[in-house]
Formats: C-alpha cells, structure tokens, sequence
C-alpha cells in the first residue's frame, strides 16, 4: 500500500524529519533510565535534531524505540517551525501564524467522522494477559525527581463518554505502576476528568486506549482544547478534508488510528487510586512534595506495529527551548482563545503565548482601527476580554493576557514586553480576576501565597489611552520605523560597502 503523508502516519513522520535533515538516528545503546530524556531535554534547549533512539537498553520483541522531542524547534534556524508544520502537512517554511491558521481552519466545517477498518499497522504485534508485563519495557524515566516512568507523555488518550456520543481525545500523562497498571493524571475541567466523572456516576469502570506514536495531526488535535462535546477524531476529519482510518480495540469498543505505533488498552479504574508523580511539569518544575492520588489504568492488552515499534516522548521542562508542552499546549490554547474572541466580535487579530513566559502568558493582538468603532476604554475593554477567556476552559492556562496594538508582532516577545514595559502603567493598567478558576499546576497557585485553585489572574493593557480612538501619536524609533523609505533603502545597499 502507498505510504501516506507524514501528518497521517508517524513512521513516515519520522522519515520526513530524517529527509529534513532534522533527526539524529541514534544507534549506540542508551540507558532509558535519565540518559535518553538528558539527551531529548538538552535537543530542546539546543534545539538540535529530534533524537531518534533506536538501541534502548532493555528493548526486546519490537518494544521499543524511543523519539525525542517530535514537537521541539527544528535544528535550521532557517526553518523553527518545520517540525511542527510537517504535523499537519504544511511547508517548511510556515509561521507559528500559519499553524495557528492552520489548526483553526476546520471551525465550522462539517465534521468528518472517521472511517473503521478491519485492521492495520498497529496490529500487527498482541499481547495479552501474562505475556503484559510493563515492568519488562523500557519505559524512560524522564527526570531524577520524578517519581515513576512515564511510559506515556505523546500519546493520545481516548475516552468516550458513557451515554453521549463523544469520543475525547487528549494527552495525559501516565507512568508505570507495576506489572499491568500504569497511574496517571485526571485533571478537571479537562475532558477526560469530566467523562471520567460520568462513568464514575454509572458507577463502570472506564475503557480506555492510549495511542502511542498516532498520526501527527491526531496528535495536535489531541493537545487543542476544543470545545466540549466536541470528537476530536472528527475535527482532524475535517481538518484533513477526508476521514481517519480507525481501528477496534482488542479488549472494549473504544476505536484507534490504525497506523498507530503502540497501543494501551484497558479500563481506567473509578475505585482504585495509586500516589502519581512527582513529574517535571510544563511550568519547568517538579515538586518533591507532590501529593497527586490518581486513578489506575488497568491495562488488558497491547499492541503494537512491526519493524521495531516507536514510543515517542516528552520531556517538560524549562522552554529555554521549548518542549511540546509548549510548542503544543501553548500554541493551540492560543488558536482557541483568538477563535473564541473573534466569535465574540472583539477586534482580535491573533493571540499567542511567549515561550519566555512559559506560556503562562498570552498577547492578545488587537486592530486598533477596528478598537476606535467600539468607542470603549482600556477598564470595559480588557474586562470583557478576561470574562471571556478566564471563565472558558480554553483559557484556564493562562494567568496573564497583555492587550497589545498591531504594531506589536505576538510572536516576537522582544515587541510584547517593549509594550508591556512601556505603556502599562503599574497600578492603573492591570485589571485583576480572583473569582475565576486558576491553573493548579502553575507555581505561585500550588506553593503560592495565596488561594490555590481561584484567581491569580489579570489583563494587562499595553495601548495608551488614545490609542483606544485615534492615531498613535508617536514615532517608534527602530530603523524600521524611524527612517523614510528612500534613506532605509540607502542605508541597506550601501550597507556591506561601509564594511558593516
Ligand atoms: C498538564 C499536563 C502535563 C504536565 O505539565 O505534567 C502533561 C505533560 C505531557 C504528558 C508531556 C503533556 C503534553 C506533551 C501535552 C502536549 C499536553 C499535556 C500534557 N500533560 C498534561 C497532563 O498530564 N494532564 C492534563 O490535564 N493535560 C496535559 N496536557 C494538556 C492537554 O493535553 C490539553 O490541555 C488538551 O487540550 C486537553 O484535551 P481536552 O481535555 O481539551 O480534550
Ligand atoms: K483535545
Ligand atoms: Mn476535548
């Protein structure tokens, strides 16, 4: 059969990256106990090649190798986005706007439910019963504070709810327990937690998959908060304009990407709970005191692809060069946040979350043009924009927005903070939210001095006040603004005759 575009399969995924350039295959033994996540997180922060181990010690019967950092920056500073593109079949040469374009482009297209086939890649190997032992794989232990091996960090968790027709897909993460259970956070309000609390109601235990090494674009789809009720599988339908090829899981009803490289099925117990963690969070932390009690999946069955099956990985961590947690969960809470403020009329052009910021921040870029019709002040104005975004679950990473004009790049946080350090008066500019659900995993809510799942939130306004109804009244002075364009157009021919 025709190998399909690598947004579709991760094998031919990982082929890309190679063709890119952009992998190190990786063929001397490495230790999955810290030595393959020291090297992923130094990948990130160096923003080298994907690594691509394909000698874990204590792999055996295909199980498994290990790709670092798929969601990190590309090693050509030309391309930093490429590997994030080759997620959802865009060119090298894309923006972090053209993915956020990209990933919004499905809304309000027709969903495309996926189709089920008979079988397929992720087939091809079964192990049930005895022959599960997890304890046997190489599962990596991510970072010497944690407190388990996080055998999945890049799968997809699937969940359907007990009476309604949604099938959720997200990324949790989960760690080997013992022989045959892994732990593993349920978080509210995300998805998972709210079915989970449905089939606890009808008092099952949960079937569950994880669908490990799935295709990309089902992956980016899975770390997008889209809104409730919403089956993923179907957004990716219509996002690729033709349906996902599913296969039926062993051991429930619950339905996978066929070309999945590891899957984890079973039942996700709502009466047995084990100490998880601790674990190097998204925020660049791992807190020894930790005290997360969560449910056990209790694993049926796995199968997996031939040829040596992948387990991809992510390593949390600082994004000093960012890590999926990231690249991926800030980038697409954005898409949803400018989607859900352009819904509401508001003069949004796009919203991002800095890096540097540990995507606990988000810019949110407004029209001035557009700002000046609705005759409003910074107080209404950034007020409405935080009722929206800090009471919907899309924006319950984010503890702060800054307001910026479209003179200021979202993406580029050199702009955000000159704004922000420039033209938010202390004092006067911020406009605080306590009554709204906070982020539990950010440091100053979970070790802070204050309330730990309320408030901790503001809206920053970065416009002057006339810049809410006419004209900028000022030069920026940089030579892109500075300087008439006959004199920039001088300056830059003569530039490397001055020896500069
Ligand atoms: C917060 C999370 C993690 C952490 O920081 O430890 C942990 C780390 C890993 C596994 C690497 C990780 C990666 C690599 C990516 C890309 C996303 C996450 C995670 N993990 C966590 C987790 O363990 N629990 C959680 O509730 N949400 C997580 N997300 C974010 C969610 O996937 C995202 O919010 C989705 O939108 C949720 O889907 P819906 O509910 O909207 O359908
Ligand atoms: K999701
Ligand atoms: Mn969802």
């Amino acid at each position: 059969y025709s190998t399909p575009p690598p947004h579709l399969d991760f094998r031919a995924f990982v082929s890309a990256l190679r063709s890119d350039n952009d992998l190190a295959d990786i063929d001397a033994e490495v230790d999955p106990r810290l030595e393959v996540a020291a090297i992923t997180r130094r990948a990130y922060e160096l923003q080298s090649k994907a690594p691509l181990f394909n000698n874990v010690k204590g792999a055996h019967d295909g199980l498994f190798r290990i790709l670092g950092a798929s969601g990190g920056l590309s090693s050509d500073p030309q391309y930093p986005y490429r590997r994030l593109a080759r997620h959802v079949g865009l060119p090298p040469t894309s923006s972090l706007g053209d993915f956020i374009d990209t990933m919004l482009s499905a809304k309000g297209k027709e969903p495309i439910p996926p189709v089920h086939v008979g079988t397929g890649p992720c087939k091809e190997h079964k192990l049930f019963g005895d022959n599960i032992d997890l304890t046997k794989l190489p599962a990596p232990l991510l970072n010497k504070a944690d407190g388990g091996n996080y055998i999945q960090t890049m799968g997809i968790n699937i969940v359907q709810h007990p009476t309604k027709p949604w099938v959720n897909w997200s990324i949790a993460r989960a760690m080997v327990l013992d022989k045959t259970r892994l732990v593993g956070l349920i978080m509210k309000p995300q998805h998972i937690a709210r079915i989970y609390e449905q089939w606890e109601e009808s008092g099952k235990d949960m079937p569950f998959a994880i669908a490990l090494g799935a295709p990309p674009i089902a992956v980016m789809v899975s770390s997008m908060p889209l809104p409730e009720g919403v089956t993923e599988s179907e957004y990716v339908g219509a996002l690729c304009g033709e349906p996902l090829e599913l296969v039926k899981c062993e051991t429930n009803d619950l339905y996978v990407p066929a070309r999945s490289e590891i899957v984890i099925e079973g039942t996700l117990s709502i009466t047995e709970r084990a100490k998880e963690g601790p674990f190097g969070e998204m925020h660049g932390y791992s807190f020894l005191d930790e005290e997360s009690v969560q449910p056990i999946y209790n694993v049926k069955a796995i199968t997996y692809r031939g040829g040596n099956a992948i387990l991809p990985i992510s390593v949390p961590g600082r994004a000093t060069g960012p890590d999926e947690t990231h690249t991926l969960i800030g980038t697409l809470a954005s898409a949803e946040i400018r989607q859900l403020l352009q819904e509401n009329g508001l003069p949004v052009l796009n919203v991002f979350t800095p890096y540097e910021t540990q995507v606990i921040w988000a810019a949110v870029q407004i029209d001035r043009k557009k700002l000046w019709t609705l005759k409003t002040n910074a107080e209404d104005f950034c007020r409405r924009i935080g009722d929206l975004i800090f009471r919907r679950k899309c924006g319950m990473q984010i503890h702060r927005l800054l307001i910026v004009g479209d003179d200021i790049d979202p993406f580029n946080f050199k702009d955000v903070i000159w704004s922000y350090a420039s033209r938010c008066r202390p004092g006067m500019d911020e406009y605080h939210f306590e009554d709204v659900a906070a982020y539990g995993l950010v440091p100053y809510m979970s070790h802070g001095p204050g309330t730990k799942v309320t408030g901790g939130k503001v809206v920053a306004n970065c416009l002057l006040p006339h810049e809410y109804n006419q004209e900028q009244l000022w030069v920026t002075c940089d030579f892109e603004n500075g300087y008439p364009e006959e004199i920039k157009e001088k300056v830059l021919r003569r530039w490397t005759e001055f020896g500069l």
